[in-house]
């Protein structure tokens, strides 16, 4: 028999293979494999419904199982990682690190030492899509369009994106999810620089600094032009009122102004604190002398400053925007400067980056612009490209990134304890859908947790997941990785609901068992049906090894290694040495073997772990065993 590894080993590379970012699968058409999970539920909630949709999925198991993942182990030394190349080759090669705009030195050092960066700045949309496929990560900042075509392009090698700044509307990510791919982003290191930017910008639209600098330098001296307003005393209207315009609200309060803010999301008591009143939309508009906009561009914040809004400002509002250009509406600005219902603004971002060299806007006399300068210290350049570094290599380690913009966190401490969970989930996943018969649409899967720690500090979005790719990938040629779990068993139709049983046991682990259930489909090993007519196996973590331990009304005992054969026949002696001989005589090497039952003398059935794949011959001999009464061979 063949010696069990050691549960650490098993775990251990099981994880690795979880964070790393290749497949052993020959389609390098995947998208990669990471181990960001993506997923919109909530944690604690005790049953959680996914997706429903009208088509369903059918496995074809034997072709697909040859399709099933052997996730390649991070080499742990030094900063080499195995990694794949176009045609499906192994190779121990660096990561390939693109950055496509110009970032911070000591970024770019720190990426150095861990890959090959490719700094290739000012690329066409073209040569960034014929570039894409050679590289592991791309490092952007506002200027670079990702766009679902350069995911595409990716052919599943692209395992990260890193947007070195806030906002990440310049990256589709929804495009992103689907393809598996990560995206992070470096989201504190330019909150002052912008801020400041926003407080630059407003005092010096006050006093008309740009404009006089311009006529002065043109050879004039118009004082009487150039007469500004004053701020202390006005009120200012922070729009967005997150890290930059809560920043901005600090030091306009300085400045003796008197600060309000809408934001929908903020919390009224941190607002509070720095002496700031949360009003509605309609309250800020219309009351503001100065507004300052810091929101992200979303599709509800899309042109949210048009015609309509402009008009419920009040006459001689001055506006600056050091957000996104996309927030206004450009030509109703135009619109409202010509009326005077603005008096002035200030911008730092547009639309269309850069705007049209004869952009009425930017050529307005009214109006002072910066190129997107608004993170562009040299304090917080080097902060920023530190920051995505970190992120990247973090991800390209298979480590978890705090700022995943598509996945929610998992905590490094909580992934540590799963570990083992996590191998178990994606086995018992691989399982359950092998034992579907073939053309039997699967719609709906139930994944049932006993556990003895209360639901809230159990979180079981990273087992779900794997149950996930265990059951979708030896049937689809997707990889599917925790970026992209849900999105792929929507899109399969496949609704997976959870369920959390609490049990009298010990709560230093986090999982007594994990079972999963496949409704409303026929089996090709009908003793896997339990009562209630569904597929339904369980396993559990012993000693850091995966074991199945329920198929069906049966139990067994058998870790989860190699191959598995499970054989139901007549609760009788001698049956063990029979098929253990069958397999012997044709090389193939048994590891483990169990049989359980559920009355004595009755039926039984016997899980058999195998090394090595039974060829027909043998299988078809399995068969042919007088009390043998079904029988079936399952690639873990
Ligand atoms: N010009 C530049 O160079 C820079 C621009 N930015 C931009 O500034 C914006 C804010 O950045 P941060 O403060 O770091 O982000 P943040 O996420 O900390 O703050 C954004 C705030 O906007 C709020 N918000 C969302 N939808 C809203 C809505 N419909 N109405 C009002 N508020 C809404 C959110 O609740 C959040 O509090 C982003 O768009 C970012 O891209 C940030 C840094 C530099
Ligand atoms: O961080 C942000 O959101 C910014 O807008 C900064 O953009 P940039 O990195 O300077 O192109």
């Amino acid at each position: 028999m063949a010696s069990t590894p050691s549960p650490h080993t098993a775990a251990t590379a099981h994880l690795n293979s979880l964070l790393s970012s290749s497949s052993s699968s020959v389609n390098h058409n995947k998208p990669s494999n990471l181990s960001f999970l993506h997923a919109s539920s909530n944690p604690s909630s005790i049953k959680l419904l996914h997706s429903v949709s009208p088509s369903s999925f059918s496995p074809s198991i034997s072709s697909s199982t040859t399709a099933i993942c052997n996730v390649l182990k991070t080499v742990e030394s030094a900063d080499i990682s195995l990694s794949r190349d176009l045609h499906g080759v192994v190779s121990t090669s660096k990561p390939t690190i693109l950055v496509s705009e110009k970032l911070g030195e000591a970024g770019l050092d720190l990426l150095r030492s861990f890959g090959n960066v490719d700094c290739s700045y000012d690329l066409s949309p073209q040569d960034l899509c014929a570039k894409i496929s050679l590289c592991d990560a791309l490092i952007v900042r506002s200027g670079t369009k990702v766009t679902r075509e350069v995911f595409e392009a990716a052919q599943g090698r692209l395992k990260v994106v890193g947007r070195a700044g806030v906002g990440i509307d310049n990256v589709d990510l929804q495009a992103a999810t689907e393809f598996g791919c990560l995206v992070v982003n470096a989201p504190t290191a330019n909150t002052i620089a912008a801020a400041e930017h926003g407080i630059a910008l407003l005092t010096s639209m006050a006093r008309n600094v740009a404009q006089s600098d311009a006529s002065m330098k043109a050879g004039k001296w118009l004082r009487s032009k150039y007469v500004g307003v004053s701020l202390v005393g006005k009120t200012l209207a922070i729009m967005g009122f997150g890290k930059v315009g809560s920043e901005v609200a600090r030091r306009a309060k300085g400045l003796g102004m008197h600060v309000i803010a809408h934001d929908p999301y903020a919390p009224a008591d941190r607002a509070r604190a720095i002496g700031v009143d949360l009003v509605s939309f309609e309250q800020a508009i219309s009351t503001a002398d100065f507004i300052s906009l810091h929101m992200p561009l979303t599709p509800a914040t899309n042109k949210v400053f048009n015609d309509d809004t402009f008009a419920k400002m009040k006459k001689g509002v001055r506006l600056i925007n050091v957000a996104r250009g996309g927030v206004i509406d450009e030509d109703a600005l135009v619109r409202a400067l010509d009326s005077g219902i603005v008096a002035q603004a200030a911008l730092d971002v547009f639309t269309v980056e850069p705007p049209p060299k004869d952009s009425k806007l930017v050529q307005h006399e009214n109006v002072t612009v910066t190129p997107h300068l608004g993170a562009s210290t040299k304090e917080a350049q080097e902060g920023v490209a530190i920051e995505i570094a970190e992120a990247v290599v973090g991800a390209l380690n298979g480590e978890l990134s705090a700022t995943a913009v598509n996945a929610p966190m998992v905590p490094p401490e909580v992934l540590s304890e799963l570990a083992p969970y996590v191998v178990l989930a994606e086995k018992l996943g691989r399982l359950a859908v092998q034992l579907v018969t073939g053309g039997s649409g699967i719609q709906s899967v139930k994944v049932v947790y006993k556990s003895a720690r209360d639901p809230d500090s159990l979180d079981t979005r990273l087992l779900r997941a794997m149950v996930t790719k265990g059951i979708i990938e030896p049937i689809s040629d997707t990889i599917i990785n925790l970026v992209n779990a849900d999105f792929s068993a929507k899109q399969k139709g496949l609704r997976i609901s959870e369920e959390r049983i609490i049990v009298d046991s010990s709560p230093e682990y986090p999982v007594e068992s994990i079972q999963v259930q496949i409704s409303n489909v026929q089996s090709r090993f009908a003793s896997a049906l339990s009562e209630n007519g569904n597929i339904s196996i369980e396993g559990k973590v012993k000693y850091g090894v995966p074991h199945l331990t329920r198929v069906g009304p049966f139990s067994v005992d058998v870790s989860l290694e190699g191959n598995l054969i499970l054989c139901k026949q007549v609760d009788q002696p001698g049956m063990i040495g029979k098929v253990g001989n069958i397999l012997g005589e044709s090389n193939v090497n048994v590891s483990f073997m169990s049989v359980g039952r559920t009355v004595k003398g009755k039926q039984a059935i016997m899980a058999i772990g195998v090394d090595e794949e039974p060829d027909k011959d043998t299988q078809k001999k399995i068969g042919e065993v007088s009390a043998v009464e079904e029988f079936v061979f399952l690639k873990l």
